[in-house]
């Protein structure tokens, strides 16, 4: 079975996870948008004329002077006129960032081109008091084996997708809080370890999130610059801002700093990290098909020779990985490596579970979370992640 012969994730069903999106965090988010900037009249309506049509009209495509029109034209020619709700939620969701970036000026020559409208909210995380905590604990690996740390540090880079700034918008207070009871319903860690421990070759590591989450990842590059597990790792970026909180090289940058501000062990760091770009084992990477509507089966064939050419490809967060297994509604004991048969090299995903796509899963394992109270929502609300490898 491919991902094609599977029904696409759709928004129609109320109580799911995509209709909440729509519902919930996609008003609260340009609420907290609009409040947080001076925009003029024509950017406040094109915001609430999006949320309009997002929420009771048909999808429309984008003015005729965006640069991009004639590739969403081909993008969307299957779900222009239609319901944002009955087209797969992949590509609405995708489309609807591209459209908000449209709302608010972000490609129009003037005074608001290239103003990411998400930076204040990345911002505020990287300014929250308890992230020095979590960074004085870096203190604690300084004892452990290589392989040891490996294992510390990729845990660290998992959780830290906990941290996306769009999953807790919209989010009822009543609705439960990500906390250290998390656990792995699917653990590849030995896997993953090997993996990222090879000492030739590149690591490729697809970012997902600013602010905690790539710090976590930054940590865990410069363990496999230092200890020479990696030869070269190439980070990929966002080429724009996306689903809030996704990572641009304008974030990269400003976690360096954060980093380089201390304690001690984060600012070295982050100098080791600066002399790793300036030699070329640090490589920063973007391509425009991260922000495209489709799965990874539908990547490029440059993107695919760049991963051809990694020893492993390190995937990360929800919606990478709903783009590596393809956004349907597999069974969940799917096995994993069927799913990424195509994909070009070695891949690591690694997820904390903030939507209904999963694979991999044990049906004992799926049917215990399933009859657990304190687990209703195990899915969606980020408690819980996977590591899956496929060598
Ligand atoms: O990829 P990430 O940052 O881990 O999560 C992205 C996310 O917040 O957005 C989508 C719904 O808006 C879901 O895939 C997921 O909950």
């Amino acid at each position: 079975m491919s991902a094609a012969d599977v029904a696409p994730v759709l928004s129609n069903s109320p109580g799911s996870l995509a209709w909440h999106v729509w519902h919930e965090r996609h008003p609260a988010l340009i609420d907290q948008v609009a409040a947080a900037h001076p925009y003029p009249p024509g950017h406040l309506a094109a915001l609430r004329a999006l949320l309009a049509e997002t929420l009771t009209g048909p999808v429309r495509p984008l003015p005729p002077d965006a640069a991009d029109r004639a590739t969403w034209d081909g993008w969307g020619a299957d779900h222009f006129g239609r319901s944002w709700l009955d087209v797969p939620f992949l590509w609405a969701e995708s489309y609807f960032y591209r459209r908000f970036l449209d709302a608010v000026g972000y490609f129009t020559p003037g005074p608001w081109s290239g103003l990411d409208p998400f930076a204040f909210l990345k911002a505020a995380e990287l300014d929250s008091a308890d992230l020095g905590q979590d960074l004085d604990a870096l203190d604690g690996t300084a004892g452990l084996t290589v392989e040891g740390k490996t294992r510390v540090l990729l845990h660290g880079a998992l959780w830290g997708n906990q941290a996306d700034l769009g999953f807790r918008i919209g989010v009822a207070a009543t609705s439960g809080t990500v906390g250290p009871s998390a656990h792995l319903v699917a653990d590849d860690t030995t896997a993953a370890v090997s993996a990222l421990t090879t000492g030739t070759g590149t690591v490729c590591l697809v970012a997902d999130n600013a602010g905690r989450e790539l710090l976590a990842d930054l940590v865990l590059v410069d363990h496999l610059l230092a200890a020479g597990l990696a030869e070269r790792v190439t980070l990929h970026l966002k080429p724009h801002p996306y689903y809030v909180s996704d990572a641009t090289t304008t974030d990269l940058v400003a976690c360096l700093r954060r980093l380089a501000a201390g304690p001690p062990a984060a600012a070295g760091i982050a100098a080791r990290l600066r002399t790793a770009a300036a030699d070329g084992r640090l490589d920063v990477a973007t391509h425009w098909f991260y922000c495209a509507p489709y799965p990874y089966h539908r990547m490029p064939d440059d993107l695919a020779d760049t991963y051809a050419a990694a020893s492993v490809v390190v995937l990360k967060g929800d919606l990478n990985y709903r783009r590596l297994v393809g956004d349907c509604r597999w069974p969940e004991s799917t096995p994993f490596a069927d799913t990424v048969d195509y994909f070009p090299a070695p891949v690591v995903a690694l997820r904390t579970l903030k939507s209904d796509v999963v694979v991999g899963l044990d049906p004992a394992d799926v049917a215990a979370l399933d009859g657990d109270p304190d687990a209703a929502r195990w899915r969606v609300d980020g408690r819980y992640a996977l590591i899956q490898v496929r060598p």
